[in-house]
This record gives structure tokens, C-alpha cells and sequence, in this order.
């Protein structure tokens, strides 16, 4: 078959099995998947450098690998400064024009674009002279040119210097270990595959490019050794020895060429037709039959395709752990801007889960069920019991009824109940007041505990909004404010019912309160404080002298009191009345300590009406005597305008205290648990409970309305950009991760690659060139390194 019996078409080229098909596919989808991620990284190939001798053919290795005619070369020194060829594969062209090759210098005005190929040769010769002089000098200050195209494979490759033993021209006499030096530092990269040059027609055992190569690879590990020139070999000789790794063993082994001579570079011959040449002249060589696997420049391709894949294999675990793990965190950042919809009925549904949700997590907060529970500190529905318990409840516990009340506020209050007349009775009226004074005292820590409540309750409506909520402002600012003011709306009954029940206690003193101590007890309690604390004073102070007329009173007087003794029911009881007497009794003789009441029952009717008479008849005689004797006016002292009880207590007055004292406590004691208990069920019942029966349907009532869902829902610009951008990196992400799956990284698809001498007609295309359709797409013109027919 002949070449023209087959038009280059992509399907028929496609046809055939170029080389890199196996290699170039993935390492563009893979490269895709970087570009699409917006990644600087990508994936680092190794860089190829070629070494040997001075016109060894380095430079026509290298232009025939890349398919294109651009390197200077010549049996005289052309490699004076190393090229560094960067190959960067770009789009092809969408209207399919051929325009889309070029080269750029770095060297150069950036962004310069070279489409001829003959002037970027001309370049690289007129570059090399600008710095090393055009008397054959050499330097080792690099010329960087990028080749781009659609049809190459994103990596470096490196034409370096010959090297050379005589220096010449303007080199100096250290020529040879300054081009080894030079070419050292490149090959001795551990990413740099070096393709060592030798000539067939020199001694493979003096090569210098494997004697180099092997100092910088003494493993051979990435030494592909090159034997070039086979066709200009001695009669009579052959490179089969060497070929086999026979005469120099090289793990990678050995590839043998047959370039371009001099005379075909000066005769215009094109890459493709010298392709042709070269499988002829193998064909040719009965020397060489049985070794196709190691001859010609597509076999090289192979070759470096095969090393390629096994580099790209042995990056891909670390790869697929970083998309994978790409992969996770973008699912989880777009997990967090939460769901989007476009439709009404959609945008209804969204809105309604979020307020079911929030309105879930509330009560699941408060009812302590929570997913999200905290175990570093009370969250919820605990902190309001601890607001109760340790707050409201401890701080109840700690009041002393008495502690405000002086014994002379008592005095004052039981003279003011009893008003112009002397107190018969200890009476209720200051009890009352008293009490009800204290039980006021109530109501500001009562009306404060709801107000706790209440601003816990906003912290956890707070913890509630989920984190979807924070790509939705103007929800989640409307659910703050519509929570806010129902809470409020809640504290205010809650505060009523707190105020009601203070005042319900303050306006019925129930003394007949099972607990309540009455008066009985409070007398015989009083009385035995009072009788202990005479015991440890055996002399008998002057106050306590017995005044006969208040002994003699005593026991009328007590039983006078006996109110004191009545029982819840209103019953009098001899014992209240029996506990006095006894009490009475067993005062020492001469001890006064009843004198208090005595004076109380001193003034029965009688005995003051007597000793006011007495007292009256007593005046009106010193008055007529005065007149009488003509005596002068006596004035009184005016009253100062605030009057308070005199200093002193009796021994009555003490008592009175006392049992005052002790009612108070009793009754307050009793109002006191019932406003722990009755307080904690208000706040619960009309704010806690209530806010969470309620709030869903507040919410439905407030926000769920046809004409607020878009405004509810509005996204902020700049989350909707976070969505998009971060939607799409996920679905590149998702992507990048199913075309790792799916890479052809088996041996046998690169074995597939390359071509076999005498097998079916093969249409290759040259070297590392891509076999996409589109990029071949645009290589139909004649520049010979399109297709090669057998
Ligand atoms: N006949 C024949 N000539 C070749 C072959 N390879 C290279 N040549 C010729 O050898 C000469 C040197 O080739 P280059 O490719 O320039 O060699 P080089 O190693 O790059 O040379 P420097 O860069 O100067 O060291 C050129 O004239 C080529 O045409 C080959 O396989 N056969």
C-alpha cells in the first residue's frame, strides 16, 4: 500500500495506532482535569535531555521525536548553548486552521509568536552567536523556547552541547569538563530521562553519552541508550551487538535510528519521508531482523512513552488522594450553602423545612434531646432548670424574712397596729403587714428569674439557626425578629401570672395554713427562747425587779393572750393558754418575765379606770391647791414632729418581737415555697412550653406567605458566586475523579503503541505528537510528519 493510497483523515487515522496513543490521552485528560480545577499544578513529567558527542545526532534525535523541523544542525559544532524545548500543548484551532503552531523565546518580546519554523532555527543560531560568539564557543546560559501546539505533549526537552575533547575557535582549554559539567547538571536530576547518543560508527565502549549518562544514572534507570547512524556504519558491520545489549548492558535498553544525513537536511527532506527512509533501510538489513522492537525513531517514542507511564502510574495514588480529598472538602463547603430552588413551589417547600427544622431543633434544645449536645457545659433545657434550681430557687432560700426588720421596726409596726391603745394582744395587724412586706419582697427576683428565662430562651433560638440559614440573611433576620417578639409576647403573660400570684399571696394571709406555726406554738416557742436566755444570768438585774401589782396581773394576763394559742381552725385551745400559764409558772418567784403582758392586763378596764381617777383626782386636787397657792404655768415640751417608740423594750416588748418574729418566718416559709414552685410553672407554662407549642405556627402565620418566599430566600450575591463556582469545582472534581478511575494504565494499551515492521500498513503519526482528531485535524499540510506508510 502506498502512502497516498490513504488520505489523512482523522477517522482513518485514528485507524491506525499512532504512537503515544496510549500515553498522550491520559496525560491531556489529566491535564484537563488540573486546568479545569484552575490548578497550577499539573502533572510533572520528566524532562528529557539528549547527551553524547558533538554531532553525534542529539539534535536530529530530538527534531524527529518532535516531529518538526526547527533545531540547527551540521557535521560542525551546532549545539553551543543547551535548548530548553518546552512543549505546551494548546487548543486546536476551532475553525480548524493550521495557524495554531508556534513558537515563543523567552528570550524574545514576550508573547512574540513564531509561526515558521525555519525562522525560530534561524533564531536559536542567531541566539547562540549573541552569547557565545560565532567563533565556535559554547555556554552554558540556556535558550528557552516554548513550542505550542495542539499536537505535542506538555513536557521539556533538552538539546544539549556535544561533547567535545579539542577545543576550537574560542573555547577554552577546559572545554570538555565545562560541557560535562554543564550537562551534568541537567541529566543528574532524578526527573530527567536521558536519551544517550552515540554514533554507530564510533566505539560504543568509548561512548561518551553512556560514560556520562552513567555517572548521573548509575543505575539505569532512566537511560535510554540511542544508536544513531547505523546506516553510515562500515560495510560490512552492524549495530545488532550493541542493539542487544551485548556489548554495554543498559536496563532500559537500546533504540537505533537511521536521521536525516547531511545531505537530505541540504536537500529539503522532509521528517515524514526520512521516516519512511529509515523503516526501508531497516527492512533492508537482514542484520537487523528480529529487533523491531528496538529500531527507529517511533520505537524511541515508544520507548519514552512506556517510561512515561510507568512515571504518571506511580503519581497517580498521590493524585487520586488529592482529588479525593478535594473532592470531600468542596462536597461539604456545598453542603454548607445548603439547598437552592428555582421553582415557587420548590422555594415554599425549602422555606417550610426551614422553619420545621429550626423550630425541631428549638424544642429538641429545650427538651434536652438534641443531636448537637454539648458536653462541656449545660446548654438548653438545662440551663433553665439550673436557672430555677441554683439561681431563682437558691437565691429564695438564702432570704431572711427578719434580716430588713429590726426589733424596733417590730415594735413600731405592732405600736402602730395597735393605734391609741395600749396592745392588749400581740396582734395581727403588724404580723400582716409585715408579712406582706416581705412577700412584696418577692416579686422583683420572681419577675427577674422570667426575664433569665426569656434571654435564654433568644440565646438558644440563636443556636438553633442552622447553618444553612447564614446563606439566607434575610430569613434568618426575619426568623430573629418574629422569635424575638414572640418570646417577648410570652414573658408578658408570664410576668402577669408572676404578678398575680404575689399579689394573690399578699392579699389572703392564710393563718390557718397547715404548716403555718399559730399562735400557740409561736408563744411557747418565743417564751422558751426568752426563759433560756435568762438562765445564764442567776443575779437579777434591776430591770428584772418584781413590781407586785404586774405578778398579780400575770395570769389573766396570759390568759388574755391566749388568741396566740388559737389553732389554724379558730378553735381556742386550753393548751395555748395552759402553755403560757406553765410557762408563767415556772418563771422564778420575783422574775418579772411575763411583766410585759402583766402591764397589758394591768390596764384591765377597771384598774385604769381607777388609776386614771386616781390619777385625775390626783391632778385636779394639786391643781385647785396650785390655783390655791397661785403658783406659776406649767408647760408641756412639744412633741417632736417624727415620734418613734421609746428605746427601751420591756420584757413584753421582747417577747412580742419574738413571737412576731416567729410567725414571720413561719408564713413566710410557706409563701416562700410556693413561689418556688409557683413561678418556675408560670415562666413554663406561658413562655418555655407555650414558645414551644406555638412558635411553628407563629412562623407559618408570619413568614410562610406566597408574597414573602422570594424576598426570604434571596441569596446575597456573593454566596450565589461561593455556590456556583464551588458547584462547578465539584462537578470537575466528580469528573476528575471517574477519568482516574477509568485510566488505561495497562501495559498492554502501550504495547499498542509504536509500530512493527512488516505488519499492516500503519498511518503513524510522528513521535509525541497528540492522536486527538481535532488536533490532527489541522496537520493535513505536507510538512512530513503526519503519516507514515508502509
Ligand atoms: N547519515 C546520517 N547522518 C546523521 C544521522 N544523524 C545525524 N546525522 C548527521 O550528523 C550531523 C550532526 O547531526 P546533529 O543532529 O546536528 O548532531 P548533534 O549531536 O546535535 O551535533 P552538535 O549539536 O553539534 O553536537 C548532521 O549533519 C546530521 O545530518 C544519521 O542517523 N545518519
Amino acid at each position: 500500500m502506498s502512502v497516498d493510497d490513504v488520505p489523512p483523515t482523522p477517522a482513518n487515522v485514528s485507524a491506525a495506532v499512532p504512537l503515544g496513543s496510549s500515553v498522550i490521552p491520559i496525560i491531556n485528560k489529566l491535564q484537563d482535569i488540573f486546568a479545569q480545577l484552575g490548578s497550577q499544578s499539573t502533572i510533572a513529567l520528566p524532562q528529557v535531555a539528549v547527551v553524547g558527542s558533538q554531532s553525534s545526532g542529539k539534535s536530529s534525535v530530538l527534531e524527529a521525536l518532535v516531529g518538526r523541523d526547527f533545531l540547527p544542525r551540521g557535521n560542525d559544532i551546532c549545539t553551543r548553548r543547551p535548548l530548553v524545548l518546552q512543549l505546551v500543548q494548546t487548543k486546536p484551532r476551532s475553525d480548524g486552521g493550521s495557524d495554531d503552531e508556534w513558537g515563543e523565546f523567552l528570550h524574545l518580546p514576550s508573547g512574540k509568536r513564531i509561526y515558521d519554523f525555519s525562522e525560530i532555527r534561524r533564531e536559536i543560531e542567531a541566539e547562540t552567536n549573541r552569547l557565545s560568539g560565532e567563533n565556535k564557543g559554547v555556554s552554558d546560559n540556556p535558550i528557552r523556547l516554548k513550542i505550542c501546539s495542539p499536537n505535542v505533549l506538555d513536557i521539556s526537552l533538552v538539546d544539549l552541547p556535544g561533547i567535545t575533547k579539542v577545543p576550537v575557535g574560542d573555547q577554552p582549554s577546559d572545554i570538555e569538563a565545562r560541557i560535562r559539567t554543564m550537562i551534568l547538571s541537567y541529566i543528574k536530576k532524578p526527573n530527567c530521562l536521558i536519551l544517550a547518543v552515540t554514533p554507530a560508527n564510533s566505539d560504543l565502549t568509548n561512548s561518551d553519552a553512556l560514560q556520562i549518562a552513567g555517572n548521573a544514572d548509575p543505575d539505569g534507570n532512566r537511560t535510554i541508550g540511542v544508536i544513531t547512524k547505523l546506516d553510515i556504519m562500515d560495510r560490512g558491520t552492524d549495530a545488532r551487538k550493541h542493539l542487544l545489549g551485548k556489548t554495554i548492558p543498559l536496563r532500559l535498553g537500546y533504540v537505533g535510528v537511521v536521521n536525516r544525513s547531511q545531505e537530505d537536511i541540504l536537500m529539503n527532506r522532509s521528517i515524514k519521508d526520512a521516516l519512511i527512509a529509515e523503516e526501508k533501510f531497516f527492512l533492508s538489513r537482514p542484520a537487523y531482523s528480529g529487533l523491531s522492537d528496538r529500531l527507529g525513531v517511533p520505537q524511541l517514542a515508544k520507548k519514552l512513552n512506556q517510561v512515561l507511564v510507568q512515571h504518571i502510574k506511580a503519581l497517580l495514588p498521590n493524585l487520586k488522594s488529592r482529588i479525593s480529598n478535594a473532592l470531600f472538602a468542596t462536597a461539604k463547603e456545598y453542603e454548607s450553602y445548603g439547598e437552592i430552588k428555582e421553582s415557587r413551589a420548590g422555594q415554599g417547600a425549602l422555606l417550610l423545612n426551614f422553619l420545621t427544622k429550626y423550630c425541631e431543633a428549638y424544642s429538641s434544645t429545650l427538651e434536652g434531646n438534641s443531636k448537637e449536645m454539648s458536653t462541656s457545659e449545660l446548654s438548653g433545657g438545662a440551663r433553665i432548670h439550673y436557672i430555677f434550681q441554683s439561681v431563682f430557687v437558691k437565691s429564695l432560700e438564702e432570704v431572711d424574712p427578719c434580716e430588713d426588720l429590726t426589733n424596733d421596726d417590730i415594735r413600731t409596726a405592732i405600736q402602730n397596729a395597735t393605734g391609741p391603745r395600749s396592745a392588749l394582744f400581740v396582734p395581727d395587724v403588724p404580723f400582716e403587714v409585715l408579712v406582706r412586706r416581705q412577700i412584696s419582697r418577692l416579686l422583683d427576683p420572681s419577675l427577674q428569674c422570667a426575664r433569665f428565662i426569656f434571654d435564654e430562651l433568644i440565646r438558644i433560638s440563636h443556636q438553633c439557626m442552622m447553618s444553612e440559614l447564614q446563606h439566607f440573611p434575610v430569613l434568618q433576620k426575619r426568623m430573629d425578629e418574629v422569635v424575638g417578639n414572640f418570646l417577648w409576647e410570652g414573658l408578658e403573660p408570664s410576668q402577669a401570672m408572676i404578678r398575680d400570684i404575689i399579689e394573690m399571696e399578699m392579699d389572703y394571709i392564710n393563718t390557718s395554713h397547715p404548716n403555718f406555726i399559730g399562735g400557740t406554738k409561736a408563744v411557747e416557742v418565743a417564751m422558751q427562747q426568752v426563759k433560756s436566755s435568762r438562765i445564764p444570768h442567776p443575779v437579777a438585774r434591776p430591770k428584772d425587779t418584781v413590781e407586785p401589782e404586774k405578778t398579780a396581773s400575770s395570769a389573766s394576763q396570759v390568759k388574755s393572750r391566749s388568741f396566740l394559742g388559737r389553732q389554724p381552725n379558730g378553735i381556742v385551745t386550753d393548751q395555748g393558754v395552759q402553755a403560757a400559764a406553765d410557762a408563767e409558772k415556772s418563771a422564778p418567784a420575783g422574775n418579772t418575765s411575763w411583766s410585759g403582758f402583766s402591764s397589758i392586763f394591768r390596764g384591765s378596764e377597771s384598774g385604769q379606770a381607777a388609776s386614771k381617777n386616781n390619777l385625775l383626782n390626783k391632778q385636779f386636787g394639786e391643781a385647785a391647791q396650785d390655783e390655791y397657792q397661785n403658783l406659776s404655768t406649767i408647760y408641756l415640751k412639744e412633741p417632736p414632729s417624727v415620734l418613734r417608740s421609746s428605746e427601751n423594750h420591756s420584757e413584753q416588748e421582747t417577747v412580742e418581737i419574738k413571737i412576731t418574729k416567729l410567725l414571720l418566718k413561719s408564713y413566710y416559709d410557706i409563701v416562700r415555697k410556693n413561689i418556688e414552685d409557683l413561678v418556675p410553672k408560670a415562666i413554663m407554662h406561658f413562655l418555655v412550653n407555650y414558645s414551644k407549642r406555638e412558635l411553628h405556627n407563629v412562623f407559618i402565620e408570619k413568614l410562610y406567605r406566597e408574597n414573602l418566599i422570594e424576598e426570604l430566600l434571596k441569596e446575597p450575591d456573593e454566596i450565589a458566586i461561593k455556590r456556583k463556582r464551588t458547584q462547578e469545582t465539584l462537578r470537575i472534581l466528580q469528573q476528575a475523579n471517574r477519568t482516574l478511575e477509568e485510566l488505561p494504565l495497562e501495559a498492554e494499551s502501550v504495547e499498542k503503541g509504536g509500530y512493527r515492521i512488516g505488519s499492516e500498513p500503519k498511518h503513524e503519526e510522528s513521535t509525541m505528537y497528540t492522536a486527538s482528531p481535532s488536533a490532527r485535524r489541522s496537520r493535513t499540510d505536507s510538512n512530513g510528519y503526519g503519516r507514515l506508510h508502509m
